[in-house]
């Protein structure tokens, strides 16, 4: 049986490390993100997850995991930032707030499909000019669903999180293990 990562997220494959996952082999999708017309967060991001999954291609036995993080403020996605001038929009509007942050989680094995999505709140303090423009500075939005990954520089900003951070991070780790053991393959196996 061979377990293939669908993801190019470098996070996702070190939070897999963390339980003990090593993929045989990483395809990481290619799929167009384009939010639908009205199409509200967490439905969008399963969305995202189960197409991921579809569009990796797998042999009959293969098990494919793959994930996506989306960052809603109310009902508003908000994406990887195309600039740093999308991110810093971004920033301005989470700054003094909550938001939500969803990962969804698709596992699919032969002709079964395993789903999950994990939502947590964070909140952002209220950011100075100089604190966008530093945080800017590290570059560490590039990439990043919201412009910001609460692992690196940005945890200085977020002082409060109810939920998964490991779900914040891009994959929910307690949710993802049912979901392998699910299909078949159950993470810590042997490493106790
Ligand atoms: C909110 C937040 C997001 N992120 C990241 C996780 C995801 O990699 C990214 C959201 O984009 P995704 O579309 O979920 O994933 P990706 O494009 O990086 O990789 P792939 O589709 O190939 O799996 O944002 C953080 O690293 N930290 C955070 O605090």
């Amino acid at each position: 049986m061979t377990l293939i990562l669908g993801s190019g997220s470098p996070r996702r494959l070190e939070l897999l490390a963390q339980i003990g996952v090593v993929p045989d082999d990483i395809r990481p999708p290619d799929i167009d993100e384009t939010p639908r017309k009205a199409e509200l967060p967490r439905p969008y991001c399963a969305r995202m997850a189960r197409e991921k999954v579809a569009a990796v291609p797998c042999g009959d036995d293969d098990i494919v995991l793959c994930a996506d993080t989306t960052v809603a403020l109310g009902r508003r996605i908000l994406g990887k930032p195309a600039d740093a001038a999308e991110a810093e929009t971004f920033l301005r509007m989470m700054s003094g707030r909550r938001h939500k942050v969803i990962t969804a989680v698709a596992v699919k094995r032969g002709g079964r499909l395993w789903e999950r999505d994990v939502q947590s709140a964070v909140r952002m303090k209220s950011l100075s000019d100089a604190e966008i423009a530093a945080y800017l500075a590290t570059g560490d939005w590039r990439g990043k669903a919201g412009g910001y990954g609460i692992q690196g520089p940005a945890g200085a900003l977020v002082p409060w999180i109810s939920g998964s951070f490991t779900g914040i991070v891009g994959l929910p780790l307690a949710e993802t293990a049912n979901l392998l053991t699910a299909a078949g393959h159950p993470p810590l196996k042997g490493s106790a």
